[in-house]
């Protein structure tokens, strides 16, 4: 099994656990965050504002009541002599226009600090999205090996997301609350510290009840993720690869697979709605127990006189409002833990290093002659299984070098390590008598071209997909390399020539089209070291062809090194490199190699033998020599 590139997950659910998460979260993002420091401010003092406007809310009520309706009563032990004198119509005035003023106010600063604060939290996110995806790609090829892709994209789009949504719709509401909950308790206890005992004396069941149920709506919201990441995987496998799917009638197998996880995800989703709304019904009676037991003690307070009628109407609003916060605290605990886990992943991904990289003291690599030195290059994937055994050949500057042998030889590895997708575990490759280690990566990668067997083009305009190979090719050199490539013909009769926008992966096009594509991509980037990896492979005779004398022209003064298991194509090579599990076995020009008599001969006569029809119509040539003949030929 292979190892996951990722430390194992261990998922918070309470906010003590989430801290170390969140501090973590926080160090690692605070340059993207400081950034934000102005639209940060702003959020804050809308949100005092608000806390402070939404905690004067009733207090107009209150002067109304105890100052404009209880007047003439002079049954008060009023708090503000001042307003006892007052023209009580005047007050009422002034209160009702108060009361417009306190919301209003409360209102603007809500808005205010949300608007900065989602913006800064957007802007955040944006920073750290870039800078995730730029990580992604300099990533070696064998940690996308280890991970599975789908995941990859959940962190850079659903994670990242929720790490804003939660900012806006988490973090921030919950420090509203908070800060707005102690303060009413703080008044409470002020205004008459028994009423205050007697309505937070429900809180421990509020809390009880409200603890419980938000944790089993959080466990069957995991469960239903869970469902949702399989359904997405389903998706994701059939929609890649949904031309062997219909070829194979896959679909009602596919589609049966899908079934599970959708229809359990439906049943959790109606569970999730059918415990909050069992959580809220308990609210609501918790809430009118605590106004009933506030009324059933204030009103006696009223009539002994030591209340005011309007402070214990304080009371009960702040009582109803107390509770709606608190209620809030569990579900924004939980977005804020979801959260931190989706913080830590994408952390992780960030901490990944990335296993090729420039090392220190890498220099520019000048244009490159060609020279090419394999020396005692050994290397594997998995350490028990070493793929490449002590390599060695050399190539000289401008000569054409044909790798062949069975499959599963080694081949493709080899030129992978020359590309440096992978290091070698023992010995060195040179270019130019310099280890390729001691290039910049970028400088190394520029100088050499790849066609594969099945090269792969972007959904983009066709003369992008060949300025690909160059960033920023001029449009005549793209043209030329198209000429080159014998693709200008067919590209100018595309419906918008060189503006046509392919289909994903060029899939609207044949395959000798693609491939042409592909040489002009290749060609346009006028490097020294050409590759080529079967890329004739599936052509029908025609395309062949075109594609071959596009080939030649490509590779003409360049060091190539052409994989192929079709001997016909590797004959005129300077070198013929024959490599068998790992080894090279054989090298040497094709007279020479077939007067050795072994293996290539073996194979070359056998591939000769087959029905020249056949080889010219189904490419069914013999890829390798049969086990016998394998065996008499060591
Ligand atoms: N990413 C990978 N992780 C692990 N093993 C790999 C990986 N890529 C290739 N291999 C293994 O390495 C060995 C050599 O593969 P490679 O593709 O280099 O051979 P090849 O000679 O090019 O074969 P073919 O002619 O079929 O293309 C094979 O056993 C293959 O299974």
């Amino acid at each position: 099994m292979k190892k996951s590139a990722f430390r194992k997950e261990k998922k918070p659910n309470t906010l003590s656990q989430a801290m170390p998460g969140l501090r973590r979260i926080f160090k690692e993002f605070w340059p993207q965050i400081r950034q934000q420091k102005l639209l940060l401010s702003v959020s804050c003092i809308g949100l005092i504002v608000e806390v402070v406007a939404q905690l004067l809310r009733p207090w107009p009520l209150k002067f109304i009541f105890d100052y404009v309706i209880l007047h003439d009563t002079g049954a008060l032990a009023l708090e503000f002599p001042m307003l006892a004198n007052s023209n009580p119509m005047m007050l009422l005035f002034i209160f009702s226009l108060a009361i417009v003023g306190v919301s209003g106010l409360r209102a603007a600063a809500a808005y205010v600090s949300l608007v900065t604060m989602s913006l800064a939290a957007s802007r955040i996110v944006a920073e750290i999205r870039a800078g995730l995806y730029a990580h992604l790609q300099r990533l070696s090829l064998s940690f996308y090996y280890t991970v599975k892709s789908g995941d990859l994209i959940t962190r850079i789009t659903s994670d990242i997301d929720r790490l804003r949504n939660v900012t806006v719709t988490g973090i921030f509401p919950l420090i509203v609350n908070v800060l707005t909950l102690v303060g009413m308790v703080g008044l409470m206890f002020w205004l008459n510290w028994e009423l205050a005992l007697i309505g937070l004396a429900v809180f421990p069941l509020f809390l009880l009840s409200s603890v419980k149920i938000t944790k089993r709506i959080h466990k069957v919201s995991r469960k239903q993720r869970k469902q949702e990441g399989a359904m997405a995987a389903t998706a994701a496998e059939a929609i890649g690869a949904i031309k062997v799917v219909q070829a194979l009638s896959l679909e009602g197998m596919l589609q049966g697979m899908f079934a599970t996880p959708n229809r359990e995800s439906l049943a959790d989703s109606a569970r999730t709605q059918q415990l909050s709304a069992s959580l809220q019904r308990t609210i609501e009676i918790l809430v009118a127990i605590a106004t009933a037991l506030v009324m059933w003690r204030g009103v006696r307070l009223v009539l002994g006189g030591s209340v005011t009628p309007g402070d214990l109407l304080v009371f009960v609003n702040y009582l109803k409002s107390a509770f709606k916060p608190t209620r809030q605290l569990a579900k924004h605990v939980a977005n804020i833990s979801k959260a931190t886990a989706s913080g830590e992943r994408i952390i992780d991904l960030l901490d990944v290093v990335p296993a090729i990289r420039d090392t220190r003291g890498a220099i520019e690599a000048p244009l490159f002659n060609g020279d090419v030195k394999f020396n005692r290059v050994s290397f594997a994937y998995d350490s028990d299984k070493p793929i490449l055994k002590n390599l060695s050949f050399d190539v000289k500057a401008g000569q054409k070098v044909a790798l062949v042998g069975p499959s599963g030889g080694g081949k493709s590895t080899l030129v992978s390590l020359l590309l440096r997708l992978y290091d070698p575990l023992e010995g060195q490759i040179l270019i130019d008598g310099r280890d390729l280690r001691q290039y910049k990566l970028e400088s190394l990668r520029r100088q050499i071209s790849i066609v594969l067997q099945d090269s792969v083009l972007f959904g983009v305009s066709v003369r992008d997909n060949i300025a690909y190979g160059a960033l920023g090719a001029t449009d005549r050199e793209i043209k030329a390399a198209a000429r080159l490539a014998n693709a200008h013909d067919f590209i100018l009769a595309l419906p918008q020539g060189y503006d046509t926008k392919l289909s994903e992966r060029g899939s609207t096009l044949s395959g000798g089209q693609r491939q042409r594509i592909a040489i002009a991509r290749a060609a346009v980037r006028k490097a020294p070291i050409v590759i080529l990896d079967e890329p004739t492979v599936g052509l029908d005779n025609k395309s062949e062809q075109t594609v071959t004398e596009a080939l030649d022209r490509l590779t003409a003064n360049c060091t190539t090194f052409l994989i192929t298991h079709d001997l016909r194509t590797s004959k005129n090579a300077d070198q013929i490199c024959y490599i068998e599990n790992g080894r090279v076995l054989e090298l040497g020009n094709h007279s020479g190699l077939m007067a050795l008599g072994k293996r290539y001969a073996a194979l070359y006569q056998l591939q000769s033998a087959v029905d020249t029809k056949c080889w010219e119509t189904c490419s069914c040539i013999p890829t390798e020599l049969p086990p016998q003949q394998q065996r008499t030929k060591n």
